[in-house]
């Protein structure tokens, strides 16, 4: 039984519009007290586009919610001329706790290198922002067998010439590409074999302490149906999800399901 508190973390991806997010929050947040959910147990994330951040601000403050929010991405700049951006003093400012970079969707539709990448979750690290760093394979690599390698490479690029102490902050979420959004799932023991590969490689570079402190995640068509055996993996801290983290009920279920 390891120590790290598993994360249930709602990426909306681009959906809800302010008044649906803020009806999205309440519902979660009575659908927890009504669980009984245990925050100490299982942090719970959302993370709404940029645009419902402030809205689930307010939520959260007025009525002291244990939720926490973050942003789907984040600019490598500070301020400036940098059309279209959001910076991290933003989000913080807006009492945003996490901050996903590498997500497959950005590394497919924006060009997002594991170097960019890399430097968003430094910037996100020292703004006092918990990094969620997502890799993962598409299905072509799956099939060659040399998901594990590729995955490995993602990280090791991106986190090159960190402190195993920064390393030891972060969140790395693995996301099989070919099982985002489809409804197929990675099998436990498939999402098992690369969290497991992915701390036995912090092992190697950055030593034990680090390895067993890292939260690794899991995403891809997760749901109620498959959380709890994918949170009953070893090496499977909590869960980045996509569609079911849309619906209150669903979404709070999942919250429930830590070993
Ligand atoms: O990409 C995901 C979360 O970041 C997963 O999305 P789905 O849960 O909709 O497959």
């Amino acid at each position: 039984m390891s120590n790290r508190t598993p994360l249930m973390a709602g990426n909306w991806k681009m959906n809800l519009d302010h008044l649906e997010a803020n009806h999205l929050v309440q519902g979660l947040a009575m659908a927890l007290s009504d669980a009984g959910h245990d925050y100490s147990k299982c942090e719970v994330l959302v993370i709404p586009p940029f645009t419902d951040i402030r809205t689930v601000q307010t939520i959260v403050e007025a009525d002291s919610l244990d939720i926490k929010y973050g942003a789907q991405d984040v600019s490598i700049h500070d301020n400036g001329a940098y059309t279209g951006e959001i910076s991290t003093a933003m989000l913080t400012k807006l009492g945003c706790s996490y901050v996903v970079m590498g997500h497959s969707e950005r590394r497919e539709y924006h060009n997002e290198s594991d170097e960019l990448v890399g430097a968003k979750a430094r910037k996100v690290l020292d703004a006092g922002m918990t990094p969620i760093l997502c890799c993962g394979e598409a299905l072509e690599v799956r099939k060659a067998g040399t998901h594990v390698d590729f995955v490995l490479g993602q990280i090791r690029a991106a986190l090159a010439g960190w402190s195993a102490e920064d390393v030891a902050k972060i969140v790395i979420a693995y996301e099989p590409i070919w099982a985002i959004g489809t409804g197929e799932t990675a099998t436990a023991d498939d999402a098992q074999e690369v969290c497991g590969a992915i701390r036995e490689a912090l092992r190697a570079d950055f030593g034990d302490a680090t390895a067993d402190a890292t939260r690794i995640l899991y995403g891809g068509s997760a749901k109620p149906a498959n959380i709890k055996e994918l949170m009953a993996q070893p090496d499977i801290d909590g869960a980045l999800v996509g569609g079911a983290s849309l619906k209150a009920d669903s979404f709070a279920q999942m919250a429930g399901f830590y070993a």
